[in-house]
């Protein structure tokens, strides 16, 4: 029997509900998710579904009025309970993340060759400047961006480039968990394709774990080991990336893989997801399953309570239609 890769992170019963001034908003409701080294796991779901709510938690940068229950563990570590200094060592040097809109993160005015060496210089304050700048050097060539763009501002390079800049922003330290959350948002198709290869090729060869948020089922099945599909809030589905999107098992997976074209395929459009209506205001979630109003397959029992995640062809389903016809 093979051992199982360590655990980089895991999330158990975690719940993560924001303080407003019309309530409490219940943005995660109780997800379990494990990312192991050498693995890449996404979160698919639409706007508003809870994933950078969840992804925030990794690294405890959740917004001030958000409160967290459960097990937050990264690298062993209990990021809830890690005292500041702590987690700033684990920040960038254990765990490192790829935010989206790489125009906005990045400093308009300081070269890139600069930002990429801020963490190492922050990390490994020993290091002399030479080391640093060969580093940095390896850095932009892991990510296929040539050394003599570590003198270019911001400005100077394209949005794919943009994006590989934070990606080598994120490797910089070496750290062993990369949480990208929608990282080629915003990018065409084809600079998407390439981000995305980049971080499966990197994933593979370093041997970190990589947790990736996208609304896109498509860009996840071809990148990821594993996938979770939130809704409202909670994991309506997961398993095997190709299997959840080549065969959904909750009509909510289903109409997601629909929505989206697949990458690389010249002949898809966007296809209508043929979903009609918005998700539930958090705040004000229907009664039984929160997809049951938009969902093509509800019966009434679907609005006596929330349908817990069963095993349904090997995969946890939350849908008591689940592999009925
Ligand atoms: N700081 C905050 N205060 C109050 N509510 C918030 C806050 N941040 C997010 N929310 C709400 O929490 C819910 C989940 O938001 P979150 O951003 O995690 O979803 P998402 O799936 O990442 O969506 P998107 O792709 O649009 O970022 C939404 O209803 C959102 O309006």
């Amino acid at each position: 029997m093979t051992t199982p890769a360590p655990e980089l992170l895991s999330l158990r019963d975690l719940h993560v509900a924001y303080r407003t001034s019309e309530g409490r908003l219940p943005a995660v409701r109780g997800v379990d998710l494990v990312v192991h080294e050498g693995e890449v796991v996404g979160v698919a779901g639409e706007s508003g579904c809870g994933k950078s709510t969840l992804a925030s938690t990794v690294l405890r940068l959740q917004p001030k009025n958000a409160r967290v229950e459960g097990e937050v563990e990264v690298l062993g570590h209990d990021v809830r309970a890690m005292r500041w200094g702590d987690l700033r060592a684990l920040r960038w040097a254990g765990a490192s993340i790829v935010f989206q809109g790489a125009l906005h993160s990045l400093n308009p005015v300081h070269r890139i060759g600069r930002q990429v060496a801020e963490p190492i210089r922050t990390h490994e304050p020993g290091l002399s400047r030479d080391a640093v700048d060969r580093r940095v050097e390896e850095l932009l060539d892991q990510v296929g961006l040539s050394a003599s763009r570590a003198r270019a501002y911001p400005h100077q390079l394209s949005g794919g480039q943009r994006q590989r800049v934070m990606i080598a922003m994120a490797l910089a330290c070496r750290p062993q968990l990369v949480v990208a959350d929608e990282p080629t948002t915003a990018l065409d198709v084809m600079v998407q394709a390439q981000i995305l290869d980049l971080l499966k090729d990197l994933v593979h060869e370093l041997g970190v774990g990589l947790l990736i948020i996208s609304h896109d089922l498509s860009v996840l099945a071809d990148v990821c080991d594993r996938v979770l599909v939130m809704y409202a809030g909670r994991v309506v589905e997961s398993g095997p990336a190709a299997e959840v999107f080549a065969d959904p098992l909750h009509p909510y997976t289903a109409a997601l893989s629909g929505a989206f074209p697949r990458i690389g395929d010249p002949a898809a459009r966007y296809a209508p997801a043929g979903l009609a209506g918005d998700p539930p205001d958090p705040r004000d979630l229907p009664p039984g399953c929160a997809f049951a109003p938009r969902c093509p397959r509800a019966v009434e029992e679907c609005t006596h309570g929330e349908p817990p995640l069963l095993q349904v062809g090997g995969r946890p389903v939350a849908c008591l239609r689940a592999g009925s016809s």
